[in-house]
């Protein structure tokens, strides 16, 4: 699948050395736009594909009040984006109109990431759109600047990794949970250098909230890309939403070219069994430091293992249940979806979160919080006591008002977890939307597959 779709982009270059490449859909926020459209302004040039670019704002955006943004720098990287936005005729979900969302949550819910394509977007969670059968990938500001110019990027193709994912997944195990134990178990750069793509009868029967909650993470295995092959649950998916081809019939004939043929041709294969799978939290400082719930911390195994326990004030040998949690938070490119946080949600009802316990959830886009709203969930969500916020990127990482004060242990359904990601000293357990809000109500992870909620 991977080299179908690499193939018919390739504009020139040599196989083995970096290849000039077409670009279908260039996605675009706030934080890494602003030098490139400088440049593009300095020279004189113009966003050569403006009907293949489309912006959002998500980072700098105050989940509180979206239209009260304190912050200079922040305030200056939004209106840099609206007057560039203008300026070069790019379409920009701005704050506060129906389309804004985290730009790795719009771009499939308004049906611009279809399979086939390739996608780039200044922001390494681009990886999330490969879920669609799409080669998408994070590239630099200098690299925006580049595409925007010419609708073109030079990258090395990369070598493929397929990762079989087949057996019984048990209920309260997610995509998040096969995410990361596969980081986990790999290393935590085990992905570096490969394109994987996903397959087997896991991945067959899962819904697209959940396959892109596993593309949005292989970054963090080291991984720039991770996919599947489109299917009828991509083309149900992507049918009747904003941007979707007029002509579906058509268009899925086109897509449905995409799968690999022959899983012994990837450079690499594992093999991942989901029978056992319990749910993962992370106790570290980066996402492969993670262990079931049911398990414990390991010893350390060098001097950045001994620094991580030192950050997070955990001893080895102690088990994920024993870490006292002060903060939860429901979000992210990850799991800010409404199927997340339906599920979530289904945990909470008729709950009340741990005393003293601060709780966010916030919607990956303006139109998951309106849908939630029709089906109640902020209601379910307010009465156990979070609090119900705007769409953005949020405390996923330290860039709005959104932060875990510090010392304080935050178990986060985002996808990054280094010292200091969601504010100075905060400590971040990454888990599944069902993990964290059992772990909010308890103060405390435990088993949902065992313990009652
Ligand atoms: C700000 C942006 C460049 C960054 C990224 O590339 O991923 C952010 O989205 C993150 O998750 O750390
Ligand atoms: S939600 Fe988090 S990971 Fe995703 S783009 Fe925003 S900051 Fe990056």
């Amino acid at each position: 699948m991977f080299d179908k779709i690499w193939n018919q982009h390739v504009i020139t270059g040599e196989p083995g050395e970096p290849q000039l490449m077409y670009v279908d859909l260039h996605l675009v926020h706030e934080v890494t736009s602003p030098q490139a459209f400088e440049g593009l302004r300095q020279q004189h040039r113009r966003v050569r594909r403006p009907d293949k670019t489309f912006a959002t704002m998500d980072h700098n955006v105050p989940t509180e009040d979206i239209f009260n943004v304190k912050d200079v720098i922040a305030k200056k990287q939004m209106a840099t984006l609206q007057t560039n936005a203008e300026e070069f005729g790019v379409t920009l979900a701005s704050v506060g109109t129906e389309d804004q969302g985290i730009i790795h949550v719009i771009g499939p819910q308004l049906g611009l990431t279809q399979p086939g394509k390739i996608i780039v977007c200044g922001d390494s969670h681009t990886s999330t759109h490969g879920a669609f059968g799409a080669i998408a990938f994070g590239i630099g500001t200098s690299e925006v600047e580049h595409v925007f110019a010419t609708q073109t990027i030079w990258q090395q193709k990369p070598k493929t990794m397929g990762i079989h994912v087949h057996g019984d997944l048990k209920a309260g195990v997610s995509a998040k949970d096969i995410i990361m134990a596969l980081i986990s178990q790999s290393g935590f750069d085990g992905f570096t250098g490969y394109a994987i793509e996903f397959y087997g009868n896991v991945i067959d029967d899962m819904s697209m909230a959940n396959r892109m909650t596993l593309s949005n993470m292989v970054i963090e295995g080291g991984a720039k890309m991770g996919q599947m092959k489109p299917d009828q649950t991509t083309f149900d998916y992507i049918a009747g939403r904003k941007y979707a081809p007029k002509d579906m019939t058509a268009a899925m004939k086109y897509w449905s070219q995409f799968y690999t043929d022959d899983p012994s041709a990837f450079d690499k294969t594992l093999d991942f069994d989901v029978s056992k799978l319990a749910p993962y939290v992370s106790f570290g400082t980066n996402p492969g430091m993670s262990v079931p719930v049911d398990g414990q911390l390991p010893e350390p195994k060098d001097d950045n293992d001994r620094k991580a326990y030192d950050y997070v004030g955990l001893k080895p040998g102690s088990s994920p249940k024993d870490i006292p949690l002060g903060y939860a938070f429901f979000g992210s490119c990850t799991n800010g979806r409404l199927e997340d946080l339906e599920a979530a949600a289904e945990i909470l009802k008729g709950q009340h979160i741990a005393n003293g316990l601060t709780a966010l959830v916030v919607p990956g886009s303006m139109a998951i919080k309106a849908e939630a709203e029709r089906r109640g969930l902020d209601q379910i969500f307010k009465d156990a006591g979070c609090q119900w916020r705007m769409p953005g990127c949020s405390a996923c990482l330290g860039m709005n008002p959104d932060l875990v004060p510090a010392g304080v242990h935050c178990a986060s359904t985002s996808n990054r977890n280094f010292e200091g990601r969601q504010g100075s000293g905060s400590i971040t357990h990454l888990a599944s939307p069902q993990m964290v809000a059992a772990a909010a109500i308890h103060g405390h992870f435990i088993d949902i597959r065992k313990e009652a909620i």
